[in-house]
């Protein structure tokens, strides 16, 4: 029978926490915003077949998906244990643009293994899988980065400690929070964003993002929304990818303008995000995004609150 995994996307960042800090997101409409991959039995050594609508834009060699990568790596790292590969055909449902800020390639890699691992019975535990996560989203971006694949794996907000044995830990956070979620159908490259950033910062700006990201993790554990909210600010990225993005500075004032608590770059971008403290604050911050920021027919916005189930088998 056939097993359907579906990964979650994800939000990188939250602008204080650069490659620390991720976390689920969802739509509260019920929709599903994230990829599906679908693993069964086989007559052929291994399948792969991609549908959806963001398939036209994936790269033209089945190699080159990052769904194949997965499964190369899952099989090479089985063998090494001794485990037997099955025959098996995967099919993913590409449903999240690329190069969109919100974990496109993520989403894939995440219900890739998590499929390989269940269809497997599960020879490898949580931290393993997250491991070949995190390389393979490393072979897509330039660089290993966890903050979209662990919260979109494990769910809620996620902070990347990478020490004693453990890649992240969930942080508490604000489930009462609205995130306005912008994409306004522009690709931005996660790859060629993180090319441009300085290979180093002045020492008052590292004191400062150090003091910004002690103090939100400090105010999500004593539940401080406000100060955490507050703490959202970001000197190592944003100064220099918000020329990538469209009329960032002024639409980011026009949602504080509208009450957003906190406003930023969803991971490289081009998708912005907008803290609402309600669902009327964040209806108001939707009709304003949609009529500033949206490019063409390709963009979306929308009204999500944080994922805390993460990657999941759906009927
Ligand atoms: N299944 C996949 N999903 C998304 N991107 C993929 C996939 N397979 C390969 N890629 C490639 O990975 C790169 C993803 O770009 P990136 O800017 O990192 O997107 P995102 O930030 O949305 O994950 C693109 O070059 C894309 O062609
Ligand atoms: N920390 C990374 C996050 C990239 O997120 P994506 O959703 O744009 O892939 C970065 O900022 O480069």
């Amino acid at each position: 029978m056939a097993l359907r995994i579906y990964a979650p996307a994800s939000s990188a960042n939250l602008s204080v926490g650069f490659d620390s800090l991720g976390t689920a997101i969802s739509p509260i409409d019920g929709s599903l915003l994230g990829d599906v991959v679908q693993i069964e039995e086989s007559d052929q050594p291994f399948e792969l077949e991609s549908v959806g609508y963001f398939v036209r834009k994936l790269p033209k060699e089945p190699q080159k998906n990052i769904v194949y990568q997965a499964y190369v790596l899952f099989s090479e790292r089985l063998k090494l244990r001794g485990g037997e590969v099955k025959k098996l055909r995967l099919t993913l449902e590409k449903n999240m643009p690329i190069g969109s800020g919100l974990g496109s390639s993520a989403c894939s890699i995440v219900a890739a293994l998590v499929a390989l691992n269940q269809f497997h019975a599960e020879p490898f535990s949580k931290m393993e899988l997250l491991e070949m996560m995190g390389e393979l989203e490393g072979r897509i971006s330039g660089s290993i980065h966890y903050d979209n694949v662990a919260p979109c794996y494990l769910g809620g907000l996620q902070l990347m400690t990478q020490s004693l044995g453990n890649i992240c830990q969930p942080l508490p956070f604000f489930d009462e929070w609205y995130w306005v979620l912008a994409y306004p159908g522009i690709e931005v490259s996660t790859a060629e964003a993180r090319a441009i950033l300085p290979k180093t910062y002045t020492r008052q700006d590292v004191i400062s993002q150090a003091r910004y990201l002690g103090s939100f993790v400090h105010a999500c554990h004593s539940r401080q929304a406000q100060l955490a909210a507050l703490m959202m600010k970001d000197l190592v990225a944003e100064p220099y990818r918000e020329a990538l993005l469209p009329n960032f500075p002024e639409v980011r004032q026009g949602c504080k303008d509208l009450g957003a608590l906190a406003v930023g770059i969803s991971g490289s971008g081009p998708t912005m995000f907008a803290i609402a403290p309600d669902l009327a604050h964040a209806q108001k911050l939707y009709s304003y995004l949609e009529s500033n920021y949206l490019q063409n027919n390709e963009g979306f916005i929308h009204i999500c609150k944080v994922d805390n189930q993460g990657a999941r088998a759906i009927g």
